[in-house]
């Protein structure tokens, strides 16, 4: 067990038994091999023969790497109450992709933009973007409509420390164990449920129409402050530039274009990427995730935290572990023991230092010559002289001001000609697998 300011790193209890288990694999396998090849000494082989050999080699392999898993795995403990106090904690920008409302009910994903707005995290510090990449009327009448009811949802949580913050999932039989509690909660619960059933309603009605649920795949940018006043976060509304013969780069390209236009609102060190039906599931995460990112002993070598996805709702029967526990579980934790897990694209948190400039060590290039890498937009390579600790953030520019040049690097074309996802911010740039 190692222990870090605010964390605590603990592998896996059964160690020795695990790697006695890999050296035996790995006897067996050696031995096959042995087999094998003397075999192929003695006699000439025959075609039955090799396709056997061809597939024990094939097995072989996969069976040596996955031990990997196995070597060093760890997990982790976090120390939430040891972080510094809420108004020196760092600012969180919460990325929230959608796009097609047919496929993707605007319900699901507004409750995916309340539970990030009411993330266990300081109002003040706190930016829910919503990444519209349909431009779909429906989605921009639901946030202000999550945005609304938000306003009463996250002083209901705070007062009573309520878990489960995705609305649908806390008035759900899954919640059941946070109503197990007096009589004025209870009444406040109903409430509570009465106003979030009027925000479906009014969502449904809206929604109800097919014109409002039309996808428009030719379109000028559109952004919209849906929240600033104090006490709760601030909620944006992004539509980027979209247009049929350009391409746009699926949720990579979405996911830029936040970057950027978050730079001019809020330009938060830290922020947290979760798909439209990813709801966040523990409001303390933000508070976990800070715990690896402001520790002394792993702030510079962290760029991200990932959380494990978990599914619900699955097939009793499955047997195909649609769950991803294998991956969640087991892999992930045998490559933190190792050099850290992979990035899952939902349920990160990331670095913006890490993901724009890469490493501490790595030298200050790319802002000597910003333009080729960030594009020419002044104000953004600004934002980023703060992230650096260049240039402290200026205060005196108008809300109207920073909106204008927020919708100027939410076009199409503005990363034409720049480094953006080749050097810059590359894995944000493709994700090719997307239609
Ligand atoms: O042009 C696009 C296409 C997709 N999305 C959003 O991207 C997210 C992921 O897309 P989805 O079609 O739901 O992909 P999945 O296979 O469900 O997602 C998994 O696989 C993707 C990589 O292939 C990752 O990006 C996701 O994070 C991961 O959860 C969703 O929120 C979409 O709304 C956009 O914003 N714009
Ligand atoms: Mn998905």
């Amino acid at each position: 067990m190692r222990s870090f300011t605010y964390h605590v790193e603990t592998v896996q209890a059964w160690l020795a038994l695990s790697r006695l288990h890999i050296i035996i694999h790995l006897i067996a396998v050696v031995s096959l091999c042995y087999y094998r090849i003397s075999h192929l000494l003695l006699q000439p082989p025959t075609a039955p023969w090799i396709l056997i050999t061809l597939a024990e080699i094939i097995l072989s392999m996969l069976c040596f790497f996955n031990q990997a898993f196995r070597w060093h795995p760890v997990s982790r403990t976090t120390l939430t109450h040891k972080l510094p106090r809420e108004d020196h904690l760092p600012g969180l920008d919460i990325f929230v992709c959608t796009l097609d409302p047919e496929k993707e009910p605007t319900l699901q994903v507004m409750d995916t933009v309340v539970s990030s707005i009411a993330m266990d995290y300081p109002s003040d510090k706190l930016a829910v973007y919503l990444s519209d990449d349909g431009g779909c009327p429906v989605t921009l009448y639901a946030i202000r409509e999550a945005s609304e009811f938000a306003r009463d949802w996250v002083p209901f949580c705070r007062k009573y420390g309520v878990k489960l913050r995705c609305p649908k999932v806390f008035f759900s039989p899954m919640g059941q164990d946070e109503h197990l509690r007096d009589e004025e909660f209870k009444a406040q619960c109903h409430l509570m449920k009465t106003k979030y059933e009027k925000m479906q309603k009014n969502i449904e009605k809206f929604g109800s129409d097919p014109e409002n649920l039309r996808i428009v795949s030719d379109r000028a940018p559109r952004i919209e402050i849906i929240n600033d006043q104090r006490g709760l976060p601030l909620v944006v509304y992004v539509s980027r530039e979209r247009r049929p013969t350009l391409p746009h780069k699926f949720k990579g390209g979405a996911l830029n274009t936040l970057l950027r236009v978050s730079g001019f609102l809020s330009n938060a060190p830290y922020f947290l990427v979760v798909d439209c039906d990813m709801f966040c599931n523990d409001p303390t995460s933000a508070k976990q995730a800070m715990c690896f990112f402001l520790d002394p002993h792993t702030s510079k070598t962290t760029a991200f935290v990932q959380f494990p996805q978990m599914f619900h709702n699955l097939s009793k029967k499955d047997i195909y572990d649609s769950q991803t526990r294998t991956a969640f579980k087991t892999m992930w934790q045998g490559m933190d023991g190792l050099r850290g897990p992979g990035l899952s694209g939902s349920g990160n948190y990331l670095s913006r230092s890490a993901l724009l400039f890469g490493s501490p060590n790595q030298k200050n290039d790319y802002l000597l010559d910003a333009q080729k890498y960030f594009g020419n937009s002044a104000g953004f390579i600004e934002s980023l002289k703060v992230i650096r600790g260049q240039k402290t953030a200026k205060t005196n520019i108008s809300r109207e001001d920073r909106l204008r040049e927020a919708l100027a690097v939410s076009t199409c074309s503005y990363e034409n000609n720049t480094k953006w996802g080749r050097e810059a911010s590359g894995i944000l740039i493709c994700d090719l697998t997307r239609e």
